[in-house]
């Protein structure tokens, strides 16, 4: 059923409580999402965007109950990820002369995904407009690179309201689909993860297009994401903390991440912790073991921290297979701002810290030369280097 987000504009999408992983495995959902879809019912009739493919069959049989299909005068494609588009093919074949709105990059995507069935392209640039009537029009504004080179928000005249995709969104289930409805300590946890593990990339694109709205003076009354919660009360709350988040953000915190086989690496890291507690005592520290704790949720823990201490055993004269996946991933992601020390332990060889050292300097941190490296386990002698290493991580 649709759901009236603002007099003829409506939520259409589907609310997926029980989602648990998104992106393969590679995004973890701990509060399920939504995927939404919007219907503007003025003299046109839009549909913006579609959902997951999953959930096309009920998508269409929804509208349908809604609407006469045909009386779709214009399909807006923000984004070609399947998320958003997966219910176009079947929706295309029953109105496939429909035009659909969407960038030159999104024409790519789409054909990419589905294949070039002769759908009714219009591309449009930041700036394009579509009148529909009553007199309201859509403003579209490219949005390269957030997350996709396809992706871009529409605005709406008169409502004032900005369909944002996948910016300003949360993987967050809320029956009530409204941001002053929602719990808010979970919303804004799922906001920041959501930008931490997919848009911190291209923080620099994010403040360049952040500033770029902002110059084009259109009051913004609402912001419609594509999944989770709508911005309604104080819209505004969601660009302040992106504008925050995208510029180095940092808490003081300090995050220790490490894994082990035999503790030894972990009794490391637990010093380290301690020492940190007595040096700064108002510092926040946190200790994951990477093996036991979800990636998405560190990553998170990454982005408020301003250091970050990485330990692991050499082993096969290198680090862990664990800590390099996580390595790789926190490379991705691209911190800017923050620095690193590195902690382990060694048998015979002993090259996991100048390892961690060289690996956190190309995932683009400021690396300390102070280091803790303990050879098997640590003894009373080793306990020394930890003050000088948390001295210079928090200096
Ligand atoms: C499979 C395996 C491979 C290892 N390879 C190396 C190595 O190449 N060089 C080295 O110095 N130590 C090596 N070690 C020794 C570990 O670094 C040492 O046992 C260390 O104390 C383990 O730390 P942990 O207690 O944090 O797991 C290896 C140990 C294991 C179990």
């Amino acid at each position: 059923m649709k759901r009236q987000v603002k007099n003829n504009v409506y939520w259409i999408g589907y609310i997926d409580w029980e989602l648990k992983h998104f992106h393969g495995d590679d995004y973890s959902v701990e509060h399920g999402s939504s995927q939404n879809a919007y219907l503007i019912q003025e003299e046109k009739t839009v549909l913006i965007d579609t959902v997951w493919i999953p959930h096309r069959f009920d998508f269409i049989e929804n509208l349908e109950q809604e609407i006469d299909l045909h009386s779709i005068d214009y399909i807006i494609a923000n984004h070609g990820e399947c998320d958003h588009s997966g219910a176009l093919s079947d929706l295309m074949e029953k109105i496939p002369d429909t035009p659909i709105y969407c960038t030159k990059n999104a024409v790519k995507s789409l054909e990419g995904q589905y294949g070039k069935k002769g759908w009714n392209f219009h591309v449009v640039k930041t700036g394009d407009t579509l009148e529909i009537g009553n007199g309201k029009k859509l403003i579209f504004i490219e949005m390269p690179m957030l997350h996709w080179p396809d992706s871009m928000a529409t605005y709406l005249t008169e409502d004032n309201i900005l369909f944002s995709n996948d910016a300003f969104g949360q993987h967050y289930a809320i029956e009530e689909l409204f941001n002053d409805k929602a719990d808010r300590c979970v919303m804004m946890k799922e906001a920041m993860k959501y930008y931490a593990n997919i848009l911190n990339p291209y923080a620099p694109m994010l403040i360049r297009k952040l500033k770029e709205i902002e110059s084009f003076h259109l009051p913004i009354d609402m912001i419609c994401p594509s999944h989770g919660a709508i911005w309604r009360k104080e819209p505004s709350q969601i660009i302040e903390k992106y504008a925050e988040w995208a510029n180095a953000y940092q808490e003081d915190q300090v995050t220790i991440v490490y894994d082990t086989m035999w503790n030894g690496t972990e009794k490391i890291a637990h010093k380290i912790a301690e020492e940190i507690a007595h040096q700064s005592p108002n510092t926040i520290v946190k200790v994951f073991n990477i093996a036991k704790t979800d990636k998405n949720d560190i990553m998170t823990e990454i982005l408020k921290s301003k250091a970050i201490a990485l330990g692991s055993p050499t082993v096969g004269n290198d680090i862990l297979s664990s800590v390099a996946g996580w390595l790789a991933f926190l490379k991705q992601l691209k911190f800017k701002g923050k620095k690193a020390g590195a902690f382990g332990t060694w048998g015979w060889s002993g090259e996991s810290v100048p390892h961690l050292k060289k690996y956190l300097t190309e995932a683009g941190f400021h690396v300390i030369d102070e280091e803790v490296k303990v050879n098997w386990t640590m003894q009373e002698d080793d306990l020394a280097q930890v003050p000088a290493f948390v001295g210079s991580l928090l200096k």
